[in-house]
Order: structure tokens, then C-alpha cells, then sequence
């Protein structure tokens, strides 16, 4: 084990606490080289397939690595912008963000760093970042509201391995949800009230969030109890019943079933007999991203419209507005 990082350490420096903010990570490039080492990673761990390893070895670098990258290089090829890939610059922004107003409520001894659990930045970089700042207390706060094995147990994994090595490991606080935080209810119900003040209301509200499969929640994952949660609170906060704003999961990946009901199947009922205006929101990304901007603000708009639909809108994530950062803030502050 090497701990040689730390001689340095400056052991009479004042303690700090970082805020170790992070999100699910996203290709360096939006090649198709890029993507494989990025894919590698992601599909490798077993948080988040979990079959048999020789079985899923096989399949994986067999048939996925070779077939997946250049199809999924050309979906970023679509999001990304001057600044990158939207995950990161709005990460980049709203880490920023949380920092001012961390500090103009706590002082400058709170540090706010942003890490990616797949590719860069690296939980391990943003961890020593903190480290060489003197935080010995350390909150993490992943940016998925709802609770699931996959992604908030998959990035607790990688802090607690970065550590290993560390000989003084920090007080450590790991912020698993805030699926029906207040603050974070009020800034989704105020955003698209704020969405419809300015564009007009449509017939029904589809709030869709990201998939796992059917089997891990039947193993236990609580995370398709967590966005019901999160839908219902949204839904009563904006005075809708059961009809007019509705769940779905989006983004399945491979053969098995994944929770339902699914968001492209609902949409393509919906365009066919169903409204004819929909709004769609994605209450569980935090930032927007390519299961946002494409796969929603795209491919299910195109499901919807040709399925007969007149009219289709994408209502944009809470990213870095004010009423987001602040409700992280309040997350974060009841921890300190
Ligand atoms: C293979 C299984 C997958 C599971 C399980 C899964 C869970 C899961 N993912 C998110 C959030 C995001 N996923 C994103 C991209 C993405 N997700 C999968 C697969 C699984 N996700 C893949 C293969 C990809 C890559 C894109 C592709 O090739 O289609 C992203 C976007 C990242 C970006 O750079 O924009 C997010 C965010 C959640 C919340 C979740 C379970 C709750
Ligand atoms: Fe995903
Ligand atoms: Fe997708």
C-alpha cells in the first residue's frame, strides 16, 4: 500500500469539510474510440450489470464494445456543445454554484469538488483535491436524487476504494437520497410552473426517469419506490391528478424487462389515442444529458409525433438555477 501522497500533508493547517459532489461520468470525447474506454468502464462494473463476470466478459467484449461505441458516439455527437459533454459543463457549473453559497454561509474552510464516477474527473482526483485542501470531514453528495444500487451504491464503492490507501481516512458522510427533500419537491413543482406560466400548460405531464431492471428492484433496490415518491410529491405540489401527470422509466438497456411502465411505449399510446400536448420532465437528472437532450428531447418526441401527437415539449432539468443550488445547499447543511 502506498501512502507516501500524504507526507506533506500539513498536519496544523485548520481543518476544512469538502462537498464531494458527484455524477455518473460521460465519454472524453464524443468518438468512438472515446466511448469504448468509457463504456469499458461503466458496463464492467458489477453494480450495474449484474451478471455472472465470464458470462458477461463474453458478451461484453465480444459483442458490446464492438457494436454499442460508434452508435452511442453519434447520439453524444448530437448533445455536445463548445463546452464538452452538457454533464460535465453544467456539473462544472453548478459545483461552482454550491461552492458560493456554501461559503457565504459557512466560510471559506468548505471546498466543493465535482467527480465523475466513470471517467474524468475521477472520484479518486476529486477525494485528493479535498485531501490537499485539509478536509477532514467529507460529505458526499451524489446528484441522483432517487436512491438506487447502481448509481449511489456504485459511487459509495469507488469513495470507499479511493480511500484505501489514504492513512488518515476523513469523517466521512455519504447523502444516499433526497428523493422527497423539500426544497428539492419545491424547485421541480416551481420549474415547471414557471415552464407553463410562460409557454401555456399541456394536456398531460409525463415525468420519466431512468430504468433499472425489473429483477434488482425484486432483489431490493428501493428505487422505482424512491420516483414514485418524488412523482407524487411533484404531482400534489401541482394540484394534478393521476391522469394528467403520470410516471415513466426510460433508457432500458438489453433483453430483460426493465421497471415499467416504459417511457417510449407510453408515448407511442399516448400519440395514438391518448393527448394530443404532452410535456415531459426528468425529475431524477439532476443535470441535462444524453438521456435528456436525445433520447427525450429526440427520439421520444419522434415516437410521440408520429404516433399522431400535435404537440411534444421538453421541460429543461434544474441544472445549475438558483432554486436547484439552494436546495443542494440545504441537502448538504443538514449533514454539517
Ligand atoms: C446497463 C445498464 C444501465 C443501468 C442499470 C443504468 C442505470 C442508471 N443510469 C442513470 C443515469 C445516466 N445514464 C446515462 C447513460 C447511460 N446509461 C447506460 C446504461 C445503464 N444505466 C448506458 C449504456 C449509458 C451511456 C449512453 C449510451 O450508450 O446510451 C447518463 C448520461 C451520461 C451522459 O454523458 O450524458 C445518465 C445521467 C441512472 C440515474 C440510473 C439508475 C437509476
Ligand atoms: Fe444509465
Ligand atoms: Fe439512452
Amino acid at each position: 500500500m502506498d501512502f507516501s501522497a500524504q507526507q506533506n500533508f500539513d498536519h496544523d493547517q485548520q481543518a476544512g469539510v469538502g462537498i464531494l459532489l458527484t455524477n455518473l461520468g460521460t465519454p472524453d470525447a464524443p468518438t468512438r474510440q472515446a466511448l469504448r474506454t468509457y463504456l469499458k468502464e461503466f458496463l464492467w462494473d458489477p453494480r450495474v450489470v449484474e451478471e455472472p463476470r465470464w458470462k458477461w466478459w463474453l458478451i461484453l467484449n465480444g459483442i458490446i464494445l464492438n457494436t454499442r461505441p460508434a452508435k452511442s458516439a453519434a447520439a453524444y455527437k448530437e448533445v455536445w456543445s463548445d463546452e464538452g459533454s452538457p454533464l460535465l459543463a453544467i456539473g462544472k457549473k453548478q459545483c461552482a454554484k454550491l461552492q458560493q453559497v456554501l461559503q457565504k454561509k459557512c466560510g471559506d474552510k468548505l471546498h466543493v469538488e465535482l467527480a465523475m464516477r466513470y471517467g474524468n474527473p475521477s472520484i479518486k482526483t476529486g477525494l485528493e483535491s479535498l485531501r490537499r485542501k485539509n478536509c477532514r470531514k467529507i460529505i458526499v453528495l451524489p446528484l441522483y436524487p432517487q436512491y438506487s444500487a447502481t448509481t449511489t451504491g456504485s459511487t459509495f464503492d469507488a469513495v470507499s476504494d479511493a480511500l484505501k490507501t489514504w492513512r488518515r481516512v476523513p469523517e466521512l458522510c455519504m447523502i444516499d437520497a433526497y428523493h422527497d427533500h423539500p426544497a428539492y419537491i419545491a424547485a421541480l413543482s416551481d420549474s415547471i410552473k414557471q415552464y407553463w406560466q410562460e409557454h401555456g400548460e399541456a394536456e398531460r405531464l409525463l415525468m420519466s426517469f431512468h430504468g433499472i431492471p425489473e429483477s434488482y428492484f425484486q432483489a431490493g433496490d428501493p428505487y422505482p419506490c424512491h420516483c414514485r415518491k418524488t412523482a407524487r410529491l411533484v404531482r400534489e405540489n401541482l394540484g394534478l391528478d393521476e391522469e394528467q401527470a403520470q410516471l415513466a422509466f426510460q433508457s432500458r438497456f438489453g433483453k430483460d424487462p426493465w421497471v415499467q411502465p416504459y417511457t417510449d411505449e407510453t408515448l407511442k399510446a399516448w400519440g395514438k389515442s391518448g393527448p394530443a400536448t404532452v410535456d415531459v420532465v426528468c425529475p431524477g437528472f439532476a443535470a441535462d444529458c444524453l438521456e435528456t437532450i436525445e433520447e427525450i428531447g429526440i427520439e421520444n418526441r419522434d415516437y410521440f409525433l408520429e404516433a399522431g401527437g400535435t404537440r411534444y415539449r421538453y421541460i429543461p432539468a434544474l441544472n445549475d438555477s438558483n432554486a436547484h443550488i439552494d436546495a443542494l445547499a440545504q441537502v448538504v447543511l443538514q449533514r454539517l
